[in-house]
């Protein structure tokens, strides 16, 4: 699905007026009514006293038509108008018209202003939409204010009153802190971006039939996967396959000490539809994966060090016609001779064209030197499966804000030519063609140790089994976050572990 910007929207807005063709006011009267079919499903009536709070451009003109078509249904409403300025919208003009035949409607126009709120009460916040154009202030910022001291549940029309669409708000704003955001077909970014959940809350996508025609021609930088498309990605297993057909991975993974990293991303390996499995580790950690991963094969280092990840085994022989995609990083330790081993082996796969996967410390190790010279090492189109820490060590630098990072990611991705699937609450995943692909699956319980080792392994079983990178990397990122959302289904988030995602892969 794709993510546009606000000027984007209002054309696809003008557009689907002119061409469907519909009148504004009766795009605004779909759009209040997808709203209202959200709404009377979760916030059931008699439960609730509900108080709507109306700009006065087309998002107030929302919130008046949501009253209208409430009040019918029988919810117990008051109505509240706050004039902060003298410019209002014709369509909000319009629905004043149409509503105040129904209910009368209160004014807040100066700041002494009081409302009292319920246990029982929820506010609509149809304050102001995708149109703000500047930070709130005088009597709109204390409105916002009084909102977010009320404790009661607040639900945004489109997005919060004061959140920037696609730009950053100053960190002083007031923004309205919803419960949840019922926004009109097309996400916006702001809602991708960890320093926005505070406002956001759980957002939802309401269909108001914007032209499909136009959407598709738009060219997109952003796109959010949604489960739909992301499934339709996933490729049947055949009646007459043998596991040949489904790929023999090499994992890199695991030292003293560590070997749990490399158990973690095997086994998710195993369990993503891999063929066969290769873990390449040392000495040590042979008898402790055959016994808890049987399934696996194991090539252990022949650098006589029983502790530290070396290996100097990377030749055409072993690798070439062998393993048809490679991941690296987990639990490996941070040394210069580590470093060594893993650029031997990047260059070895950009020379045989093995697509890889790579994590972890083997990015640790990669960023190492001050110039980050390491990096021009790394196969094109290898995947990178970063956290934000790991991040800023292969930029070598840090960003003031997400809307900042984004580009960072966007410029790092086209630049060296990789996947960089950047970890967090909606993963980004940033592509060469300078896209980003949000992820829509996963929860805070995964925020453990151990849940990137089990993506690294599921990349390389999609990878192995002869996925593009491009589809390893949203289809594996979306199937991680899914078996991380039943993990928390089964067991809580707070007391699932890395294994539980494992054990609830299933696609
Ligand atoms: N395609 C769709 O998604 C549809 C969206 N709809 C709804 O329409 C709004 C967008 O409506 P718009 O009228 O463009 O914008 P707003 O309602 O947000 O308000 C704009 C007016 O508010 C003034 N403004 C902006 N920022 C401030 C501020 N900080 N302080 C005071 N006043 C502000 C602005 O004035 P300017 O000086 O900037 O010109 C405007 O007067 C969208 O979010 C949906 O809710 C349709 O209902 C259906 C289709
Ligand atoms: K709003």
């Amino acid at each position: 699905m794709k993510i546009l910007f606000v000027n984007e929207i209002r054309e696809a807005d003008a557009y689907t007026i002119l061409h469907e063709p519909i009148d504004s006011i009766d795009l605004m009267e779909r759009a209040s009514s997808a709203f209202v079919s959200w709404f009377k499903e979760n916030y059931l009536v008699g439960n609730y006293k509900v108080k709507i709070f109306c700009g006065l451009g087309d998002n107030g003109g929302d919130g008046l038509a949501i009253a209208r078509m409430l009040h019918p249904l029988g919810y117990d409403l008051e109505v509240f108008v706050v004039k902060f300025s003298k410019k209002i919208s014709e369509n909000f003009d319009q629905n004043l018209y149409r509503l105040e035949k129904q209910i009368p409607v209160k004014i807040i126009d100066n700041e002494s202003f009081i409302v009292n709120f319920e246990k029982k009460d929820v506010i609509i916040d149809a304050l102001l939409g995708s149109g703000l154009s500047r930070s709130l202030e005088g009597l709109l910022k204390s409105v916002v204010e009084k909102l977010n001291e009320s404790e009661v549940p607040i639900i945004s029309v489109d997005i919060p009153s004061g959140l920037f669409a696609n730009k950053s708000n100053n960190l002083s704003d007031t923004i309205i802190k919803a419960t949840h955001t019922v926004s009109f077909q097309i996400p916006k970014l702001a809602f991708m971006l960890p320093q926005n959940a505070e406002f956001v809350g759980d957002w939802h996508i309401v269909d108001i039939g914007l032209n499909e025609d136009f959407i598709e021609k738009v060219t997109a930088k952003f796109f959010y996967s949604t489960p739909l498309e992301v499934e339709k990605l996933i490729k049947p297993r055949k009646k007459f396959s043998h596991k040949g057909t489904f790929g023999h991975a090499l994992l890199v993974s695991g030292s003293y000490g560590m070997m749990g990293a490399a158990i973690l991303s095997a086994r998710a390996c195993m369990r993503s539809g891999v063929g066969k499995l290769t873990v390449h580790s040392i000495p040590s950690g042979l008898a402790i994966m055959q016994m808890l991963l049987p399934e696996a094969m194991y090539w252990e280092t022949a650098s006589g060090e029983s502790d530290l990840f070396i290996s100097t085994q990377y030749n055409i022989e072993n690798i070439a016609n062998k393993f048809q995609a490679v991941g690296i990083g987990p639990g490996l330790g941070v040394n210069i001779k580590i470093k060594e081993s893993i650029e031997q082996l990047c260059e070895l796969c950009a020379e045989l064209s093995i697509p890889m996967v790579i994590d972890a410390d083997a990015l640790n190790n990669l960023s190492m030197d001050e110039n980050r010279e390491s990096l021009s090492k790394i196969p094109k189109n290898s995947i990178l499966t970063p956290h934000p820490k790991e991040f800023q060590n292969l930029l070598n630098k840090s960003w003031k804000d997400d809307y900042e990072k984004l580009e960072l990611l966007t410029q790092f991705a086209v630049n060296q030519g990789v996947i960089v699937c950047l970890k967090g609450a909606n993963t980004a995943i940033a592509l060469p063609d300078g896209t980003i692909h949000f992820n829509s699956s996963g929860n805070a319980g995964m925020a453990k140790a151990g849940s990137g080792d089990v993506l690294t392994g599921m990349i390389l079983a999609l990878l192995a089994q002869g996925y593009s990178p491009k589809e390893a990397a949203i289809l594996g990122v979306y199937q991680h976050g899914l078996a991380g959302d039943k993990a928390a289904q089964n067991r809580g988030m707070n007391n699932m572990i890395a294994s539980d995602i494992i054990e609830n892969i299933r696609f």
